[in-house]
């Protein structure tokens, strides 16, 4: 803060459920009644009259002389309280230690908790005992706790307000606290605002009443722009979770901190661009379309994570050349398709879906005709990649012989033997797989001229993308026997959510398993994608890393204790050299500097070791060809 500015409001903090994560009492409750057959129930009982308290249900006194009434606690009790709850400071105000310990003096402590567990506390953090205004505990000859010092103003009902009065503060005073007995300070016309805290608990009562809600000490600080330790509140930081990815991912994100919105189905481009503004991460699996348009109305995003493999949903160049970098998960349902396939072709191979249907409309059928064992069979993978060389080593597991087709150089893993062509796997293969991503070029792969190739009674799989393949094509060589069976589990248009009817042509064709788009549909593989694309996301948006990113240039940062600049250009010529001037000319040392560049764009992190001024902010942000600029720290 500038020393010529008006001093700093006094800041009156509340310490239970703000101040620390936890409430003291139902933490000292933990302690002192381990071991005790009914800790669980009295903890309970406990918490439930804190709550009741804190709503302002009932009244303080009446909620402390029933809690202290159940604890059973002792002085001994007291020490390992404390080094609990030094580990409990709300994760926000231990990360601006430095700005307690900056402006001590003007921030009190006022609280209806204990003196002998909160004075130890913030101590750490640069507040005094004089500022510290709370109970004290009585105890008996054996140093039991036998409850509080009646003498103390704050034992008692709006004891807040008259602790305020006692206080008797010389300017403005700033109330930040999670109870009810905080905002009757402000009620009281003792202080000038009343801050709801809600990073650790948000009660309804409080928080209607408040003039500001705080999700986080950042939130404050970014208010007031005052110094902080962050660039930027992590609440600020929106998430939109399309398509329902494992609860994992909304765990992850709102521990990080930030607002996390889920929609359960996909949504069209309309329904985005209405939906996107404000977004800064984004999250889809394989239905979204993240188009131009979206990217165009998309004012604050910084990433989109693919919940899946295939990126081919999103545009990818448009979404760099925004600066929006994105990450998808490329191995976490790898093995679920691969098994997926392996039961296909089992299944087809023994015309399961015939049958079955069959057996629930009361028909038995029991024959071979038409049915195969899969051993000694060719299987053709039309696409090497991740999925189709994993499937490659699990169908020679089952003796199947392997041929497959890329368009790129694969290591050829165990026996099976390169085809030059697709020609060469169609006409000799007993099963086609297909496991191509779903570039644009690879529309309608395989069609009417490819069926046509394969052997007579082959049997054909697309778990790939519904695009790729002619599905009337398809249809065609079904109904007319070429085929003697497919399993299908993507299609060109896939419904929307899980109301809408699924209408395609292959729909009601023998010896066809049609399947939801659930290749990669397993508790495995979605709790996997749920951490895997989480993590590179906070991890990009906390320290600029870009590993794995699909449309990024990909830098591995080091740790760095700096201040760090993420600047994203245009690749043109000369845009490093703009940056770097910018910052000699305001006397800003460079610790260190990674650039990377693809083929549109220039990723540049600068880590830098003092305090820079907005100016310096200013004058980067407006280096031409500038596509996005953000400061971490
Ligand atoms: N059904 C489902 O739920 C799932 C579907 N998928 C789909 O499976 C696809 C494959 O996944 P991965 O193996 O992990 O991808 P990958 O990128 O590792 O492999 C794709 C391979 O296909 C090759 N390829 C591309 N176009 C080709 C062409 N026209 N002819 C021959 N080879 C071609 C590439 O060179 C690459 O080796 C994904 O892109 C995704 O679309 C992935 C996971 C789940
Ligand atoms: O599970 C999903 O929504 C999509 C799976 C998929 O197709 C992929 O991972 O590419």
């Amino acid at each position: 803060m500038n020393p010529t500015a008006a001093p700093l409001p006094y800041l009156v903090f509340d310490f239970d459920s703000t101040f620390t994560q936890v409430e003291g009492l139902d933490e000292l409750a933990d302690i002192a009644l381990q071991g005790h057959p009914d800790q669980a129930a009295v903890v309970a009982q406990i918490r439930a009259l804190t709550d009741q308290g804190m709503a302002g249900e009932i009244g303080f006194q009446e909620s402390l002389a029933k809690r202290l009434a159940l604890l059973g606690a002792t002085e001994k009790h007291l020490a390992p309280l404390v080094a609990r709850l030094r580990t409990k400071v709300s994760e926000s105000i231990r990360r601006n230690g430095d700005f307690f310990r900056r402006f001590a003096d003007r921030i009190y402590v006022v609280s209806s908790g204990f003196r002998e567990f909160i004075e130890p506390v913030v101590a750490e953090f640069g507040i005094t005992a004089d500022h510290v205004l709370a109970n004290t505990f009585t105890f008996d000859a054996a140093g039991r706790i036998t409850g509080c010092d009646p003498q103390n103003v704050l034992s008692r009902d709006g004891g807040k307000i008259r602790q305020l009065v006692l206080l008797d503060l010389d300017g403005p005073v700033y109330v930040l606290g999670d109870g009810y007995t905080d905002y009757q300070i402000r009620e009281a016309g003792l202080a000038h605002r009343f801050y709801a805290y809600t990073e650790n608990v948000a009660r309804p009562t409080v928080v209607a009443r408040a003039d500001e809600v705080l999700p986080s000490f950042d939130e404050f600080l970014y208010q007031l722009k005052l110094p902080m330790t962050l660039s930027y509140p992590k609440n600020r930081i929106k998430v939109l979770l399309l398509e329902n990815p494992d609860a994992r991912a909304q765990e992850l994100f709102s521990a990080e901190g930030y607002q996390v919105e889920t929609v359960p189905g996909g949504l069209d481009e309309e329904e985005l661009i209405q939906r996107i503004e404000g977004v800064s991460i984004l999250g889809i699996r394989s239905k979204t379309q993240v188009t131009k348009r979206v990217l165009d109305a998309a004012n604050r995003l910084i990433s989109i994570g693919a919940f899946c493999i295939g990126t081919n949903q999103i545009n990818l160049d448009a979404a760099m050349e925004r600066g929006v970098a994105v990450f998808n998960a490329p191995f976490s349902n790898t093995r679920s398709v691969v098994e997926l396939a392996l039961g296909e072709i089992i299944v087809l191979a023994r015309l399961i879906p015939e049958k079955n249907a069959r057996m629930h409309r009361g028909e038995w059928d029991k024959s071979a005709q038409g049915s195969f064992e899969i051993r000694g069979k060719t299987l053709g993978i039309v696409g090497y990649g991740n999925i189709g060389a994993q499937l490659s080593v699990v169908a020679e597991a089952v003796g199947m012989k392997v041929v497959y087709f890329d368009i790129a150089e694969k290591l050829q893993l165990g026996n099976a033997v390169k085809c030059r062509t697709l020609e060469e796997l169609l006409t000799q293969a007993d099963v086609v797989t297909l496991h191509i991503d779903g570039r644009p070029e690879n529309e309608r792969f395989i069609g009417e001229q490819e069926f046509a190739l394969m052997k007579p009674g082959a049997l054909f799989l697309n778990n790939a993308r519904g695009h790729v393949v002619d599905v009337p094509a398809l249809a065609a060589a079904l109904r007319s026997g070429h085929l003697g069976g497919a399993a299908v589990d993507v299609f060109p248009y896939e419904p929307k959510t899980n109301h809408e009817s699924f209408e395609n042509e292959l729909r009601g064709l023998p010896n066809v398993l049609l399947t939801p788009h659930i290749g990669g549909s397993t508790a495995e593989a979605q709790r996997n994608i749920a951490e895997f694309v989480p993590e590179r996301i906070i991890q990009y948006v906390n320290t600029g890393n870009t590993q794995q990113s699909v449309n990024f240039p990909n830098i591995q940062l080091p740790v760095q204790q700096a201040h760090r600049l993420i600047h994203i250009h245009a690749n043109v010529p000369g845009v490093l050299a703009r940056i770097n001037n910018v910052l000699a000319a305001h006397h800003v040392n460079i610790l260190g500097q990674y650039l990377k560049t693809n083929e549109l764009i220039g990723y540049v992190i600068t880590d830098i070791n003092q305090e820079y001024d907005q100016e310096v902010i200013q004058a980067l942000r407006e280096v031409e060809h500038t596509i996005k600029f953000r400061v971490l720290y």
